[in-house]
């Protein structure tokens, strides 16, 4: 049996900073994966979707430009443009497991399943370590309609060799949105179904309603309040019948994407054997991400049960604090800035800190900045559809509660918002800042 001081159960964004900073430190390490090793935002995620999507936003800002300097339309050939996401995505196991074994780990190729809580078996090989670190990410949550068997996943989705004339996405989500403003901007007609009344839900309403406006004016066909009651294929499209506000229904359709969530990935890994306590929302784990009911065992990323969001910085961030405290011992607790988060679609929403409504339920004092800024000059240059935000500024001592966007670049201007609040800057310090202009960034003192 192959002895190790940390074996690594998952070798996505979490894995492999783990790994590599307990190799450094001398420790015996191991890592395992299934798959090609890189994990969901490499291969299957942010990375390969966010190629995509700058090629369909191109298209569009040319397609906005219209009659404006520009002439001569471009559109999206997707063959083209999977070949070149591919040239991302094709190279990044290899190059991972070189890293790998430069720094001198271990490296298997098969699922990780608990025989006891320090033994676990890897395809053919029993091994046994003393820190055991589980990153298995997270899954599609499955839809239990009859039919679901003729839907795709993301993953599928990101490998499609063709868009079909009308696609269906399931889950009024971030999957979703962005998935249907990039096909609909490569020339498919687009439905999204969301079961509950509002789309995007954690995101800041208002902002959502201007994203919603302008996915509405690029085609995109919203129903919300509608579940899906069963899909049935037809020769060669599927009828995916639906119960609305409206009644009953069917919609035809070439290809259903389910999005409708995402789950801990804990199938195959027997924790029940390991000791290690688990629930819906992943892995039981203590302030030092260790599992409350076997100590040997360390948790991070997707998989985790964390006030973390199921995000790639987040998975990163917390593999940090999981390896100080298996490489020295429970030291480090884990705490989290303000996260930002954003929705990749055409143009981008973003967020960071709170929303009006938590600002509310947290009775805080607070005052709103919030404007259409269509009209400024950013907004017209880049002849923005959506150009808003909504910023939450305290009353009480003047600190940035949350800052909401969407429009162009806010995935960029977004960031200038999380380092003020992560530095604790003041609204006003961001008022008095000189920005470079004209640039996204420098509207931030118009919007503190
Ligand atoms: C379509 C899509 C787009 C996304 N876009 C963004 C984005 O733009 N920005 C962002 O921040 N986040 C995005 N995310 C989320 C982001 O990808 C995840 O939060 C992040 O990848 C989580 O990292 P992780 O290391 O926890 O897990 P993962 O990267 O999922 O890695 C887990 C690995 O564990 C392996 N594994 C599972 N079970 C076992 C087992 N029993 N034995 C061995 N190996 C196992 C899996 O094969 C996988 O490779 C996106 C997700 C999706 C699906
Ligand atoms: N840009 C990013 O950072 C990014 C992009 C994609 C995914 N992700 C991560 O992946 C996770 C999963 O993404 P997602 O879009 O699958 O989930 P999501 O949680 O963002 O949205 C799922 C949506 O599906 C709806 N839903 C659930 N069951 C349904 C049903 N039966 N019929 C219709 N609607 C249903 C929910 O109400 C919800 O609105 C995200 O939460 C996020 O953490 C992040």
């Amino acid at each position: 049996m192959k002895k190790y001081d940390v074996l690594v159960i998952g070798a996505g964004m979490a894995g492999a900073a783990v790994a590599k900073k307990c190799a450094i430190k001398g420790l015996k390490t191991a890592i395992t994966d299934f798959r090609p090793y890189g994990g969901t935002c490499a291969l299957r995620g942010c990375d390969p979707k966010k190629v995509l999507i700058d090629a369909a936003s191109l298209r569009e800002q040319v397609r906005l430009h219209l009659g404006k300097g520009l002439t001569g339309d471009v559109e999206v050939n997707w063959q083209e443009l999977m070949k070149f996401k591919e040239t991302f995505t094709a190279p990044v196991p290899e190059n991972m497991e070189k890293g790998f074994e430069k720094a001198g780990i271990d490296t298997y190729h098969a699922p990780a399943a608990f025989l006891d809580e320090s033994t676990l078996q890897i395809g053919q090989e029993t091994v046994s370590a003393e820190k055991i670190v589980i990153v298995t990410g997270a899954r599609p949550r499955e839809l239990e309609v009859p039919g679901a068997e003729h839907t795709i996943t993301s993953d599928d989705f990101l490998n499609l060799e063709a868009l079909p004339e009308h696609i269906t996405f399931l889950g009024g989500g971030y999957i979703s949105f962005e998935f249907a403003h990039l096909a609909a901007r490569a020339g498919s007609r687009v439905t999204i179904i969301e079961h509950g009344p509002r789309p995007l839900k954690h995101f800041e309403q208002d902002m959502v309603d201007e994203l919603v406006r302008v996915s509405k004016e690029a085609g995109i066909d919203i129903r919300l309040n509608c579940e899906v009651q069963r899909i049935t294929q037809k020769a060669n499209e599927y009828e995916v019948s639906l119960e609305g506000e409206a009644g009953r229904g069917t919609l035809e359709t070439g290809l259903v994407v389910s999005a409708i969530g995402r789950v801990p990935e804990v199938g195959q890994l027997d924790l029940n054997k390991g000791n290690v306590r688990h629930g819906r929302k992943g892995i039981d784990v203590n302030e030092y991400l260790q599992s409350t009911s076997n100590p040997r065992v360390y948790a991070a990323g997707d998989v985790a049960d964390t006030e973390g969001l199921p995000l790639t910085p987040v998975a990163v961030y917390e593999g940090h604090f999981l390896s100080a405290n298996v490489i020295k011992g429970n030291s480090k607790k884990v705490n989290y800035p303000e996260i930002p988060t954003v929705v990749f679609t055409i143009p981008s929403l973003a967020s960071v800190g709170l929303t009006e409504r938590q600002a509310k339920e947290q009775g805080l004092d607070y005052k709103v900045n919030t404007h259409d800024a269509r009209q400024w000059f950013n907004g017209r240059r880049h002849r923005a559809p959506a150009y808003a935000y909504k910023v939450l500024v305290s009353k009480t001592d003047g600190s940035i509660l949350g800052a909401h966007l969407v429009g162009p670049q806010a995935e960029e201007t977004i960031n200038v918002f999380a380092v003020a609040m992560k530095a604790g800057m003041k609204a006003r310090d961001l008022k008095s800042f000189l920005f470079s202009y004209p640039t996204m960034a420098s509207d931030v003192s118009y919007m503190a």
